[in-house]
């Protein structure tokens, strides 16, 4: 259906769950009152696709827009340009009074547990009011029954342990686990998590990304990880997708572009992680130099030639295409495009 339409971007799925097509979202900001309007465009030109039951990991340094661009595919701004589809449906230009079907099916669990539940609530009820809002589950008796389960799914147990419990009796691990029950009480199709382990210490990282990909495999969710640390993406491996200063830098099948990253910026990503081998830890990383641009004044033609090591005279002057680099890796780099 979409077929024709998303042909320039021949990375996307017409049959995914999830398609973003061209989308720009750019905050304005106004200095003063007389001054003009900037914008900052944090999401400027991307296209991307997720399909039913895959996990596609969003890497990129901090402010390259990650959090816009998953916030925009769950509808929570007003595009400023291209085309958002939802299980078929165009959903770029609905009204919120239109989408509370699309809110039950997409949720998002955020990188600070803290501010995502409300303290002052116990866990009953922080994990029973999605279902409330959205007139799911029947009586009240049906409602408790899948908290439990969903307590049971989270592995806060056993459950009854819980149910009158308030945010500030569990540990941020635990927290955590409560804002993963609350999004996923309704079963929704689609998820972003945004940093969801970035707060959490790291003996508790693993453990949260485990639980996240077991019930992302067991509801079969679309998923969007979104992190800084590519090394955190091996648990959320279908695809990987690199943003570079609001724009689509790599796109591919996760463990092939960690093995041959075709974009130099994600050949730097993975030349920063951290080697494990406490024998390689002298040796030099190569890690990228300098500052990612303003995305109010972002650089002529290829936005990450500044930082790049191999830029040539047309990646100043033009902006590089997305061009399949080899079988199913995209990436928008003048290195992979003759001329
Ligand atoms: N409400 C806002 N108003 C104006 N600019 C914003 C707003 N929110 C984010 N930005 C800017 O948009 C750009 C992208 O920010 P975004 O938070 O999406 O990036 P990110 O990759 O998720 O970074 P981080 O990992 O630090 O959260 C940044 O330049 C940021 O300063």
């Amino acid at each position: 259906m979409y077929a024709s339409s998303i042909a320039d971007s021949p990375w996307l799925n017409p049959n995914h769950l999830v398609i973003g097509h061209r989308l720009k979202m750019w905050y304005s900001v106004q200095a003063g009152l007389f001054s003009k309007t900037r914008y900052v465009r944090a999401v400027d030109d991307v296209s991307i696709s997720i399909g039913k039951g895959e996990t596609v990991a969003m890497i990129g340094e901090s402010g390259s827009g990650k959090s816009s661009l998953g916030r925009t595919l769950l509808r929570l701004y007003k595009l400023n340009g291209g085309s958002l589809i939802f299980d078929g449906k165009d959903i770029t230009k609905a009204k919120e009074s239109e989408l509370a079907w699309f809110r039950r099916r997409a949720q998002m669990i955020f990188q600070d547990p803290f501010s995502a539940i409300n303290p002052f609530h116990n866990i009953k009820f922080i994990l029973e009011e999605p279902l409330i809002i959205h007139g799911v589950g029947g009586s009240a008796a049906e409602r408790e029954e899948m908290v439990i389960r969903t307590l049971n799914e989270i592995k806060l147990n056993p459950p009854e342990d819980y149910l009158y419990k308030y945010p500030h009796m569990l540990s941020g691990g635990q927290r955590q686990r409560v804002a993963i029950g609350r999004a996923i009480i309704l079963r929704p199709d689609f998820i972003v998590a945004d940093e969801p382990v970035s707060m959490l210490d790291a003996s508790v990282r693993v453990e949260i990304l485990t639980l996240l990909k077991e019930v992302q495999q067991k509801m079969n969710i679309a998923f969007l990880y979104i992190t800084h640390d590519i090394s955190t993406a091996k648990y959320f491996s279908d695809r990987i997708a690199i943003l570079y200063a609001g724009k689509l830098a790599e796109v591919g099948p996760y463990r092939d572009v960690v093995k041959d990253p075709a974009h130099p910026y994600t050949q730097a990503l993975i030349e920063a992680i951290p080697d494990p081998d406490p024998s390689n830890r002298f040796h030099d990383k190569k890690v990228v130099g300098g500052e990612p641009p303003s995305l109010v004044n972002p650089p002529r033609g290829c936005r990450f030639h500044p930082r790049c090591p191999f830029a040539m005279d047309i990646c100043r002057r033009e902006e590089p295409p997305m061009v399949e680099v080899k079988n199913g890796i995209y990436a928008a780099c003048w290195l992979h495009i003759k001329k």
